[in-house]
């Protein structure tokens, strides 16, 4: 749903419309920027809190630097709407995250103004310094690169190896830390107490001012007096400044903390800092949420809450008679708790999603054995090993996509150990608006390729509490349990826990001539599909096979023993997948059969809603439907397939 702009931000096409105006009037322009964003996020959904809270500073860069030149790179990129609405994309910023509308996060194929492609946390310090010490060979020595990092992002292992670096090199460099204190649940770690110790600590900036002030007195006392403060300014700045800075003791010029809501002050702070070379970091101080008091009060709420009334502030919600089923996550967080319960060597691993993958049912009943270690998908992975090394059995839930930062812990760390870490991989999958970043495309692929781990993915939600159930018995060695975004399909799910035996599939139901093997919550669409086949007499079997690793060796001969046609269903990308795990059991066992593989292609699928995304790929029920007509020569064949 389009919305109208005010007044100055109709003006603003681009950012060199908005350095055209004056500097008074950039307060009126960030006013009307955040109320655009608070109306279109309102009606068309997205991300919300962390972009009100860089309105002022997104306005400040496109006004004191020359963009796109200058080249601004956004950490995860869901704080860049006033980005977007002020590079070009104001009118089409109502289509942000829906099927064939601009991307919710910065993307190179979308405008010259999106210096670099982003979603996953910590990238952009790295991708500055690429891109700053490419100019410098290039001999572009004017022109600025800036990595706005939030401090949730700066707990990402890569955002270090990224300052390690830069503080040796010359290249000309601008980290801004967005410090507001929030990761999208409150931000944690030393690296946040530190950051709020600088802030918040008179000592240190007393110190550094009262220096500065003290140094500026005695130079004015005559040459002498100036030579010396001159002498004592290096000295101290050498040693006691810079051991009291981390940054500074990393090579970088640091700078603030400044109020992230003073436009004006952060553009002549950043005009400034365009005439001083190297790596700088400016220390930023934001809150999220500003200007929108519901956000401001609970901000992992309004991190990205939905559809609302602005008003209101009322999250809409979908309103059934019916009872509805729950989301999966909330399945793997009650039953998590319920499992530790009975099992006191389970523990809880998240590396930053306590809300997303509903870890945070466990850190609040045991706060002493479920941990939220920050953007950190590496150290998650190592961090169980490590528990479990010591017989403990962590539960190490982390997004698919996200996972795909983990992997050599996976393997080096974990499965070459065969040690018993359950890692629960939530939003496996397409996942819908978040697009490409964030699709849970590889796990199958990636995971069972790796000695020792199971790979398996419950169709509802019995069957997730009973894989976890089954996960946390004894001497299991790795175990993946992968399960979508979004909800499931039993309002009446907590049922008793019972064992799976590993490598065992499930057959659902017999039929005729062509067999569906479906994995994971996917074979639900398979199901529907076979209620339409069957009014037409056309009987598919359909076996779910719930181990992508081991495969079912007893049930795969009864397949192809029964079926001369079969159709493997998966979310999961097809190089690799389910599909080819069939396909390796066909032929090391010399099976002819004719078989369509339905998962997700060899190219990357863009942003939209999850149904959509799952049709467009033709593995949604009338994707499924069609394929058995035509493998059976059935009717209706025409229009299924939009
Ligand atoms: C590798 C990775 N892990 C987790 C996430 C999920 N995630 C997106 S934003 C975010 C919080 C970022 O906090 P911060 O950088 O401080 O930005 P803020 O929202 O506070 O502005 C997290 C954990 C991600 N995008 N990438
Ligand atoms: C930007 C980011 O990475 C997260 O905010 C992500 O969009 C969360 O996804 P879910 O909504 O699936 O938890
Ligand atoms: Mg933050």
């Amino acid at each position: 749903m389009q919305v109208e702009a005010g007044p100055l931000l109709q003006k603003i096409e681009y950012p060199e419309d908005l350095r055209h105006l004056k500097e008074s009037e950039l307060e009126e322009v960030c006013k009307e920027l955040r109320q655009y964003i608070i109306d279109m996020v309102s009606v068309n959904g997205g991300h919300f809190a962390a972009s009100l809270g860089v309105v002022e500073l997104t306005v400040a860069l496109h006004y004191a630097l020359q963009t796109p030149y200058d080249q601004i790179i956004f950490d995860v990129g869901h704080q860049a709407y006033g980005h977007k609405i002020l590079t070009g994309r104001r009118d089409v910023f109502h289509t942000n995250r829906i099927i064939g509308g601009i991307s919710g996060f910065p993307k190179r194929g979308e405008s010259e103004y999106d210096a670099f492609g982003v979603g996953h946390s910590s990238t952009s310090i790295s991708a500055a310094l690429g891109m700053a010490v490419a100019s410098a060979y290039k001999g572009e020595t004017d022109r600025q690169h800036v990595a706005i990092i939030g401090d949730g992002a700066l707990t990402g292992g890569m955002a270090f190896e990224a300052l390690n670096h830069a503080g040796i090199e010359k290249s000309n460099l601008l980290v801004i830390l967005n410090d507001n204190c929030m990761s999208i649940d409150p931000n944690v770690g030393a690296m946040k107490e530190y950051l709020t110790s600088i802030t918040t600590s008179k000592s240190y900036n007393r110190f550094r001012d009262d220096l500065i002030a003290v140094l500026a007195k005695i130079s004015k006392k005559g040459p002498n007096a100036y030579g010396w403060a001159k002498k004592l300014e290096q000295s101290i700045k050498g040693t006691l400044l810079k051991n009291a800075n981390l940054f500074e003791s990393l090579n970088f010029r640091y700078f603030g903390p400044v109020d992230g809501h003073d436009v004006n002050k952060l553009v002549k702070t950043i005009e400034d800092l365009k005439h001083i070379n190297g790596p700088k970091l400016l220390h930023v101080v934001t809150v999220k949420g500003k200007g929108y008091a519901l956000a401001e009060k609970d901000q992992t709420k309004w991190h990205a809450p939905g559809l609302f009334d602005k008003i209101t502030g009322e999250i809409k919600k979908s309103v059934s008679d019916k009872p509805q089923p729950p989301k999966y996550q909330d399945v793997f967080g009650h039953s998590l708790v319920e499992l530790a319960e009975a099992n006191d060597k389970i523990m809880g691993i998240t590396p930053a999603m306590p809300s997303g993958s509903s870890m945070n049912i466990m850190m609040k009943a045991m706060p002493d054995r479920a941990f939220d270690v920050g953007i950190a998908e590496q150290h998650a992975v190592t961090f169980s090993a490590g528990l479990a090394a010591q017989g403990m059995v962590p539960f190490c839930n982390i997004y698919s996509s996200f996972m795909q930062r983990a992997y050599d812990q996976v393997i080096h760390d974990v499965a070459l150990q065969n040690l018993n870490v359950v890692f629960c991989l939530d939003r496996a999958g397409l996942v819908g608006a978040d697009g490409p970043t964030h699709h849970g495309a590889y796990d199958i692929a990636y995971m069972r390729c790796v000695p020792n781990m199971v790979v398996s993915s419950p169709m509802n939600e019995e069957e997730l509490r009973n894989l976890m159930y089954t996960a946390q018995l004894k001497d299991k060695g790795p175990f993946t349990i992968r399960y979508p975004r979004g909800n499931g399909v039993m309002p009446d799910w907590k049922l008793p826990f019972k064992e799976i035996p590993v490598g065992k599939g499930r057959k659902l139901a017999d039929g005729e001539e062509i067999a569906i093997l479906s994995f994971g919550s996917i074979g639900n669409e398979a199901c529907k599909a076979i209620r339409k086949l069957r009014e037409d007499g056309i009987h598919p079997a359909h076996y779910d096979l719930r181990f992508a690793k081991p495969l079912d060796q007893e049930l795969l001969h009864e397949v192809f023993k029964k079926y001369s046609k079969v159709i493997t269903v998966e979310d999961g990308c097809l190089p690799g997948g389910i599909g080819s795990a069939i396909l390796e059991f066909m032929v090391d066992n010399n099976y002819h059969a004719q078989v369509v593989r339905l998962g997700i292609p060899d190219e990357i699928v863009e942003h939209g809603e999850q149904a959509e995304l799952w049709h467009i790929c033709g593995y949604d029920a009338a994707g499924i439907e069609l394929q058995v007509r035509k493998l059976t020569k059935g009717i209706k064949t025409e229009s299924l397939v939009g």
